[in-house]
């Protein structure tokens, strides 16, 4: 059984997805041990309620942060790390430390629309703007380099003509959850 730390900022529709299919038998070879949030947000919240050890950190300076979460990897070592949707930029000594064992899920078809600024909404706008006929996630290997660390799973999507970013975001979040889980159930 893998040990399982998940990195979150924001309402953890991935996460909760990881944890449902925890439950319900459809992901079976992974334990959730920890939730590590950057800030107080509704997925550590929700991680709590559901008896998980969970830790809401502060967003600050990368290399502390990173210095914060690393410690705790000390204590509780992880077989895997998984960003979802986690908005803080990771220190690259730490991205080295743990190279191979951290995966990010990203709401694009990488290596395009990735890198700083390039985020939930914000990615999907872009797609949109730039009149993209197909969008897509992946699953890719995190490093110090943001969203350019080798890619392991990515899925794609068409762009009707009247595609909106929600309308976007929504088909894309469909695609993470199928290839988080398909990564999670082959490793
Ligand atoms: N060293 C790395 N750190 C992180 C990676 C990575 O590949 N290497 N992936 C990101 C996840 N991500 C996209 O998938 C991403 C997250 C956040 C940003 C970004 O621009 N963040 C803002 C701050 C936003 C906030 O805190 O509200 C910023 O840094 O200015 C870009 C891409 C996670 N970390
Ligand atoms: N670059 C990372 C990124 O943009 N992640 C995106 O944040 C969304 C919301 O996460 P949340 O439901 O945990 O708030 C996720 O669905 C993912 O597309």
């Amino acid at each position: 059984m893998k040990k399982l730390s998940i990195l979150v900022s924001g309402k953890g529709t991935n996460m909760k997805h990881i944890i449902e299919s925890i439950s319900n038998g459809k992901l079976s070879k992974v334990k959730i041990d920890t939730v590590i949030s950057d800030r107080s947000c509704k997925a550590i919240q929700y991680a709590s309620k559901e008896n998980i050890t969970t830790f809401s950190l502060k967003k600050t300076k990368k290399i502390i942060l990173s210095k914060e979460i690393d410690n705790i990897f000390i204590k509780k070592i992880p077989d895997i790390i998984v960003l979802c949707g986690f908005l803080s930029i990771l220190d690259s000594e730490f991205c080295d430390k743990w190279y191979g064992k951290i995966i990010n899920i990203h709401p694009s078809l990488l290596p395009k629309y990735g890198g700083k600024g390039m985020y939930g909404m914000r990615v999907h706008q872009k797609v949109i703007n730039n009149k993209e006929k197909i969008s897509g996630a992946t699953v890719h290997y995190v490093t110090k380099n943001i969203d350019s660390g080798n890619i392991i799973l990515k899925k794609s999507c068409n762009l009707s003509s009247k595609e909106t970013p929600i309308s976007l975001s929504k088909k894309i979040s469909i695609i993470e959850k199928e290839i988080l889980i398909q990564y999670l159930n082959n490793i």
